[in-house]
């Protein structure tokens, strides 16, 4: 079934695919949703065509997918994590020998360009490599007690983890979930976006396609409905989440109700500085970088762009010059940079940030319309030209809030923003720095309280470091979020009760008595 979306995907033009195939996953095979009253049309970003209708899951069909899930568990847990390594890395194999098709349908639901699906998928297989090479090092201690006695720790998996994710990333967001829990040994029910349904359950039959037991990663459609059931579900262990803070907010108050482990990838307004020592050539292309991928629809970009005085005039003029260069339109095209953003509410959103801005002040160098491109497919598409603004202020409410669209806001540096910015936002990731002096770049990134700080580049994130703001993703630290320890104490000789010594009085006390 699976192969039957993928394989129209060669010859797939913007505008020409409808996906009909089930999109739920568990049990080792693709689901027929239960019920057919409440389908919610998805679009494709590129045309604002129907590509498909999402049927979300009930509390039925979460409850099976979970158990599916559960069975799977049992057997995955039991292997080695040699064993899994060998089927993971199988999995990362397949995704990469598909690549290409992957990228595609994933550019029909998402509106991003294939250039950068490409590297999405990518970092997908990358991600699955990675922590394949993890499992088999996945190990306890043992440490030494008087008299030969012993204690060792395991490192256990959790068992079913829930994965619920956003539609910026669709099928790399999968990854990162799937990949170091099934790595642990445990197994997952991921939620895809209902925006984004359709690329996740591709990852599903892959991973099934490589050897994993059947139910181990299962994919069920839904919204905040669905999401509530598998947070509140106590044969979830954790719920892994990719979405806003306020959403975050809620899936931590309904997990903690069951004692879940959590963690949290969020939203946030990261800064980016440019001193006037900056090579200005690299300069403007990580200003670039820190904008414009995937139509800025990105949790750690850099729209706040501080420069400093000096070099302002000369920064804004190359911004300008490249942004307006920056090729918007058909999303699978090869020379498209920008696609189209998610929906039409989010591109009025974005549109209205613009307008906002401009009425406090802002003033538009270039973009923040929307863009009409000429190949009448493409009409009713979300397209909006990438905008930069300049004289942005930090009291401007452009500059408060994400507004997850291409819209680049240049402050001078004289602008300061308050400090806290509370616990669960992103980080103040730190920017672009000058090469000449880069001891200052390390002052800076020490005295920051940010997850991640860039110097002298932007949104990079190779699979090997820690990815976050307040949860962490990626790297080394993620497995000890998704296992727990179990102690085992081992007594080698006789047991020294303390209660022994209590017994002779005691015997006593009772003869005496007698
Ligand atoms: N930090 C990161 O790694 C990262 C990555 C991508 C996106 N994001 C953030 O995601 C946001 C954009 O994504 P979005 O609009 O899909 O976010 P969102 O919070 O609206 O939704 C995220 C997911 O949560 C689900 N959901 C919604 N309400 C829920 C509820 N009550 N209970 C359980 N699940 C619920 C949604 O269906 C979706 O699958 C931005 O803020 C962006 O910064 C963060
Ligand atoms: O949107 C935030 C960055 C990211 C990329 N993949 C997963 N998260």
């Amino acid at each position: 079934m699976a192969q039957s979306i993928l394989d129209t995907m060669p010859g797939a033009s913007t505008g020409a695919l409808v996906v009909t195939d089930h999109l739920n996953f568990w049990g080792g095979k693709r689901v027929k949703p239960r019920q057919e009253k409440y389908l919610e049309p998805v679009f494709e970003p590129a045309t604002g065509r129907i590509l498909c209708q999402m049927v979300p899951c009930g509390a039925e069909e979460v409850d099976e997918a979970i158990k599916s899930a559960h069975d799977a568990y049992q057997k995955w847990r039991k292997m080695s994590g040699m064993e899994r390594a060998r089927v993971m890395l199988e999995a990362a194999r397949i995704i990469r020998e598909r690549r290409e098709n992957i990228a595609k349908l994933e550019v029909i639901n998402n509106g991003k360009s294939i250039t950068e699906a490409l590297v999405d998928i990518d970092v997908s297989w990358q991600t699955i490599e990675y922590y394949a090479g993890m499992a088999g090092t996945l190990a306890g201690q043992h440490v030494q007690l008087p008299g030969g006695a012993f204690a060792y720790t395991r490192r256990e998996p959790l068992g079913v983890c829930a994965g619920i994710g956003a539609w910026n990333y669709p099928f790399q967001i999968a990854c990162w979930k799937s990949a170091p829990a099934l790595a642990c040994g445990n197994a997952m029910v991921f939620k895809p976006s209902p925006m984004t349904p359709v690329t996740a359950v591709i990852l599903a039959e892959i991973y099934k396609e490589a050897g994993v037991p059947d139910g181990l990663f299962c994919v069920v459609q839904g919204g905040a409905e669905t999401g509530t059931l598998l947070c509140h579900h106590p044969m979830v262990a954790k719920v892994s989440f990719t979405g806003s803070v306020p959403t975050g907010k809620k899936v931590m108050e309904m997990s903690s109700k069951t004692v879940k482990q959590v963690t949290l990838e969020l939203g946030g307004k990261s800064p980016l500085i440019i001193f006037k020592d900056c090579e200005m050539e690299n300069a403007v292309k990580g200003a670039l970088m820190a904008n414009f991928l995937t139509q800025g629809q990105v949790c750690c970009n850099g729209t706040r762009v501080y420069v400093q005085r000096d070099i302002l005039p000369q920064f804004l003029e190359e911004v300008v010059k490249r942004t307006k260069a920056i090729r918007i339109g058909d999303p699978l095209l090869e020379g498209t940079r920008m696609g189209a953003l998610i929906s039409k509410p989010q591109l009025n959103k974005v549109l209205g940030y613009v307008e906002g801005a401009k009425k406090q002040g802002a003033r538009v160098l270039c973009g923040g319309d929307p863009y009409v491109p000429s190949d009448p497919k493409l009409k009713d598409g979300y397209f909006m030209s990438p905008c930069v603004l300049d004289n942005c202020r930090d009291d401007m409410t452009c500059c408060e809030g994400e507004i997850f669209g291409q819209l680049c806001q240049c402050c001078l540096s004289t602008q300061r923003r308050r400090s806290s910015r509370g616990p669960t936002t992103l980080p103040l990731d730190w920017p672009l720095e000058s090469y000449q002096d880069i001891s200052r770049a390390h002052r800076v990134a020490e005295n920051l309280e940010a997850g991640t700080c860039f110097i002298n580049n932007y949104n990079v994130s190779p699979v090997e470091v820690p990815f976050g703001g307040f949860g962490r993703e990626n790297g080394q630290v993620d497995h000890r979020v998704l296992l727990q320890l179990k102690t085992v104490v081992v007594e080698m000789g006789d047991v020294e009760s303390l209660f022994e010594v209590l017994l002779p009085s005691l015997h006593f006390c009772s003869h005496k008595c007698e």
